[in-house]
């Protein structure tokens, strides 16, 4: 009892029970063990014995363990197997290929292959553009990680991180109809990633790295951005502050402040805590604190030997305060986790200013777990689905690619990053906003939309679209 269960953690317990066992029994020893029943299917039923699937969530591999020790106990019964949902869902992968155009008979070959196939080779050889019409690229991006910032379990390389980046192709597809390829690179040299990316890029109208450590992320970023002509995007930066941003800026309706007005701390000067201080910084913020595992708060007159830990100490904590996170907490408006697991706590809490907005955003565990936050905060938010306000990085990648691939942008620039934050934030309508309730489901079929006419337009705007869609010519 009052264990944690986690949507993410499913089994099913395939299980014969005989005549006279009442489920009762059953559903009593997986709830003594804080098991939550989410579903019951017969599967089979004689005179003497029903067989049934049952599908609990549990919170993790021990509780999985005592609660099959606890059912197990039950007389009458017998476990057949289980089976854990999550890894079900991952046999054999998560994607595959399909052809667009049937291959029946020769006619056909003749066309899609050899011979037929050489004349479009060779018009695309006079005119490379003809790629956006004539080849996968109009609409496919390649997911490319190397596996060293894998959510927030650390360098775990390449191979381990390959169902996440199935995943990104996953959500590709089914919000934006974005074709997407994962791939994982076994390298961690920033050299060869910039040049295995470049020579990729020829059948790609957009990169998207993910979960590249920092600070090697900023500059195969940079350099990648220079030296193509087709969007490179570092989701866990640029996605993560968009969201960001537009959590925020409904929360912030929600307790009447302005983002001139508020201090932020952030917890984690990563990915994705630099990208969302500069987004914020954008954005008219001006009274940010960053502090980092290693070093504490990041300030001015120290020496740092990550680059950009000097950049940020530069460019933030305006009164250059010293000390540890805790010490950064005392007034602050907005906290926001982008590091690891339970770094705060209540009495961090306790610091904040009136009506604290707490965005603890680390994956799969956040900075602090809304049941311990919620009593002491005003507006709470996790990047998890199984938890209200979900701020995740998938309500913006999907739609800001699918703005950029629509007209042909040669970059992702920072009006376009802005205008799909506002774009977000706004399919939340005054009228539904509440604490529990600040940015839309990833499910909302408006967000994509939204986001795509408003990264469009200011790709157009700002002169970066090769093509000019109808609605914006
Ligand atoms: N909700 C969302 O959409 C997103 C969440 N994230 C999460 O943010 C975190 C950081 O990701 P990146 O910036 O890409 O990684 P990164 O490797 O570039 O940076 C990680 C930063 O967090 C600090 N850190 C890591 N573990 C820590 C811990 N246990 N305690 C204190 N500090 C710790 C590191 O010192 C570093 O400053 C991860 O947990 C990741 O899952 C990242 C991108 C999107
Ligand atoms: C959501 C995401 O991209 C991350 O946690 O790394
Ligand atoms: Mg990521």
């Amino acid at each position: 009892m009052g264990v944690q269960t986690s949507g993410s953690y499913t089994i099913i317990l395939r299980m014969e029970t005989g005549p006279n066992v009442p489920f009762i029994h059953i559903a009593n020893a997986i709830h003594e063990t804080g098991g939550e029943i989410v579903a019951v299917d017969n599967v089979n039923r004689s005179k003497n014995a029903t067989i049934r699937d049952i599908t609990v969530n549990v919170s993790n591999a021990e509780n999985e363990a005592s609660l099959i020790k606890n059912v197990t106990k039950v007389p009458g019964i017998k476990i057949i197997n289980f089976s854990d949902r999550t890894f079900l869902m991952h046999l054999g992968g998560k994607l595959e290929v399909h052809s667009k155009v049937p291959i029946k008979n020769r006619d056909d070959l003749s066309h899609v292959y050899t011979p037929g196939v050489a004349r479009v080779c060779m018009a695309l050889h006079e005119d490379p553009a003809k790629a956006y019409s004539l080849t996968i690229k109009r609409n496919t991006v390649a997911v490319v990680s190397d596996g060293t910032a894998v959510l927030g379990l650390g360098d775990i390389g390449p191979i381990a991180a390959m169902p996440v980046m199935e995943g990104k192709a996953m959500l590709f597809k089914e919000m934006a109809g974005i074709d997407s390829f994962p791939i994982c690179l076994d390298t961690k040299d920033t050299e060869e990633i910039i040049r295995i990316v470049k020579a990729i890029a020829p059948a790609f109208g957009g990169i998207n790295l993910e979960d590249i450590s920092s600070p090697r992320c900023f500059e195969i970023e940079e350099r990648l951005k220079q030296e193509l002509d087709i969007p490179v995007f570092h989701d866990d930066q640029h996605g993560t502050a968009v969201v960001m941003l537009a959590g925020l800026i409904n929360a912030l309706k929600l307790v009447g402040k302005k983002l001139t007005d508020i201090k932020v701390v952030f917890s984690g000067i990563g990915a994705a805590g630099v990208a969302c201080t500069k987004m914020l910084m954008a954005a008219g913020v001006t009274h940010i604190i960053g502090a980092s595992r290693s070093v504490g708060i990041v300030r001015r007159g120290e020496t740092y030997s990550n680059p950009m830990f000097q950049w940020y100490a530069e460019h933030t904590n305006p009164d250059n305060i010293s000390g540890t996170l805790a010490d950064a907490m005392q007034d602050a408006d907005v906290f926001i986790g982008l590091s690891g697991p339970g770094v705060i706590g209540v009495e961090d809490l306790k610091k904040m200013a009136k009506d604290p907005i707490v965005f603890a955003m680390a994956n799969p565990t956040p900075e602090i777990l809304p049941e311990i936050a919620e009593p002491y905060v005003r507006v709470m938010a996790t990047g998890r689905s199984d938890y209200p306000n979900q701020l995740n990085n998938v309500l913006c990648f999907p739609g800001i690619f699918r703005g950029a691939l629509d007209c042909q942008a040669t970059t992702i620039n920072e009006e376009m990053k802005l205008a799909a934050a506002y774009a977000i934030a706004s399919t939340v309508e005054d009228d539904e906003l509440s604490e529990q309730y600040i940015i839309p489901s990833v499910f909302n079929s408006r967000v994509v939309e939204a986001v795509r006419k408003k990264v469009t337009q200011a790709a157009v705007e700002t002169g970066v679209a090769r093509k000019i869609p109808h609605e914006f010519a």
